[in-house]
């Protein structure tokens, strides 16, 4: 079975009030998705209906038997009181992770240049650093499947390109990935197929050449699949 099936009839934050509707997709091995919308659309409420953290969903998330996931959200999260390599060393606690885990975390982390700040505190990085470490954390732990809301944020070029090759190494063993971004020249050249989410709905699924038809914009680029006047400032 895939990694991930989704299918959502309605979701939202009140009860009875979907935010989003009838979103249907699922995640197989090795394959990388990109949800692509504006903002507003329902990307990240998608990502919270998987993670099971709406009030109100109805609908089904079925997660292969003892898969394991990784969540990057869109702002970076720390403890206040850990250090960044303290971080690691609680989820390896917490998670039962091998030595060797933390061995390739530190790998992570040098290849990310942070190895200089395994004792600083996160909260006083730079928004990259802090986005490099919430990369690390999820990578190190080896998930089937990594759902990551805007991985490029903040990142400067030569971390962009690391991480565009982790994720390359990651769907080549097999990880599926499910990735939001605006980045939408790197998401075309990257991703083996896509979901677009409009006004809360899934206005199209499938590979480029797939849902460019279903944009109505078969000679078009995931540009033309935007609504780029559909901000949440529209009344
Ligand atoms: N905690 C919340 N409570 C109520 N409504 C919310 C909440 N979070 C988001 N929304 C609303 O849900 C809708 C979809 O928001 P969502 O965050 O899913 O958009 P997005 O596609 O991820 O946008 P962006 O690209 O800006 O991150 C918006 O109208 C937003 O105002």
């Amino acid at each position: 079975m895939a990694l991930l099936e989704v299918n959502i009839q309605q979701a939202g934050y009140q009860m009875n009030k979907g935010t989003i509707a009838n979103i249907d997709f699922s995640i197989g091995q090795g394959e990388l998705i990109g949800m692509i919308g504006a903002n507003g659309a329902g990307k990240s409420t998608t990502i919270k209906a998987i993670l099971d953290e709406l009030p109100f969903i109805e609908g089904e998330i079925l997660r292969a038997e003892g898969s394991k996931l990784s969540y990057i959200p869109e702002r970076p999260l720390y403890y206040q009181e850990l250090t960044l390599w303290e971080h690691f060393e609680f989820v390896a606690a917490v998670e039962e992770l091998e030595e060797e885990a933390l061995r390739y975390a530190k790998d992570i982390l040098r290849q990310f240049r942070l190895s200089a700040h395994l004792h600083e505190f996160p909260g006083n990085f730079s928004k990259g650093m802090q986005q490099k470490g919430m990369l690390a954390l999820a990578l190190f732990t080896k998930p089937d499947l990594l759902i990551i809301d805007e991985p490029f944020m903040g990142l400067d070029p030569s971390s962009t390109k690391l991480l565009l090759d982790l994720l390359e190494e990651e769907r080549s063993k097999g990880k599926g990935i499910l990735m939001c971004t605006h980045i939408l020249d790197t998401a075309q050249r990257m991703c083996d197929s896509f979901i677009i989410i409009e006004k809360g709905r899934m206005k199209a699924r499938g590979r480029l050449d797939e849902v460019l038809e279903q944009c109505g914009a078969p000679d078009g680029s995931l540009y033309s699949c935007l609504d780029l006047e559909d901000e949440e400032d529209e009344e």
